[in-house]
């Protein structure tokens, strides 16, 4: 089953009519099956976050379509959207946005204060010893997990994972990204991550790369994780061609 169809996606920020604006998006075309696993990279500026403030209708775009489960998202009102995002959607950001002031059992229980769920997602992330913590007591690789069980919290089966692992050390990004895997096996939730790591990226099935608000290479792992993250390092090589053509050519 199709669980996101984007068509021809264009967002143009702060266009008026002395200046055209800046096209983070410029005609975005993608559609990603239910459960799999997406990992959309690109250098910086390139439309990675513009794109999932598209798909979790937190921005609405210029023109274009996003369908998720067979409901155009921008055919609905803004509450019915608010509605879509708090139902469906999980959202992990670079910054783990916890309140400080809340432990992290009362930070993880604010969308649905749920025990035994509590219980089971911070087991399974290994953080149940933290719950009578606060935020401040944790380390940045814990405080990510954290995150993510409150992303995981509602049920939603749509997670959007904006670089996850952007404040993270190797290794703490590599059991991050494990432990987010594995859940999502189980579940079968379709996972989206904005990534500038190619290590981290070869955990997925499939790899999108943009670049000026464009899809430039779709890849798909066939392979084992070793193989594909030699792949991934030639499409960035490719990438950073691209760029240097496009600077060429500005200058
Ligand atoms: N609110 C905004 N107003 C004006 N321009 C914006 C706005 N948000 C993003 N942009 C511009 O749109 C383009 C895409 O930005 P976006 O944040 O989507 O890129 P990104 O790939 O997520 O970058 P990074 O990897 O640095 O986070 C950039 O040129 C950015 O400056």
């Amino acid at each position: 089953m199709k669980k996101i169809k984007i068509k021809n996606l264009y967002k143009v920020y702060g266009a008026h009519k002395n200046f055209e604006g800046t096209r983070a998006l410029n005609g975005i075309n993608l559609e990603i099956e239910s459960g799999q696993v997406v990992a959309i990279m690109g250098p910086s500026g390139c439309g990675k976050t513009t794109l999932f403030s598209m798909i979790s209708g937190i921005d609405t775009p210029t023109s274009g379509e996003v369908w998720v489960k067979d409901k155009n998202i921008f055919k609905m009102n803004s509450e019915e959207r608010a509605t879509y995002r708090r139902n469906n959607i999980g959202l992990i950001f670079q910054e783990d946005m916890l309140i400080d002031y809340f432990t992290i059992y009362e930070n993880i229980s604010l969308l649905r204060n749920d025990t035994n769920e509590i219980k089971k997602l911070s087991e399974y992330f290994g953080i149940n010893k933290f719950l009578n913590k606060y935020p401040k007591e944790l380390s940045f690789g814990e405080r990510q997990k954290v995150a993510a069980c409150r992303a995981f919290i509602n049920n939603q089966d749509l997670i959007l994972a904006d670089e996850p692992t952007g404040n993270l050390d190797s290794n703490s990004s590599k059991k991050f990204i494990e432990y987010v895997l594995k859940l999502n096996n189980i579940r079968n939730d379709t996972f989206l991550m904005a990534t500038h790591d190619p290590f981290v990226a070869s955990y997925c099935n499939r790899v999108v790369f943009l670049n000026d608000g464009k899809i430039i290479m779709d890849i798909y792992k066939k392979e084992s994780r070793r193989h594909f993250l030699d792949r991934i390092f030639d499409c960035l090589v490719i990438l950073e061609g691209e760029i240097n053509d496009m600077e060429q050519e500005i200058l």
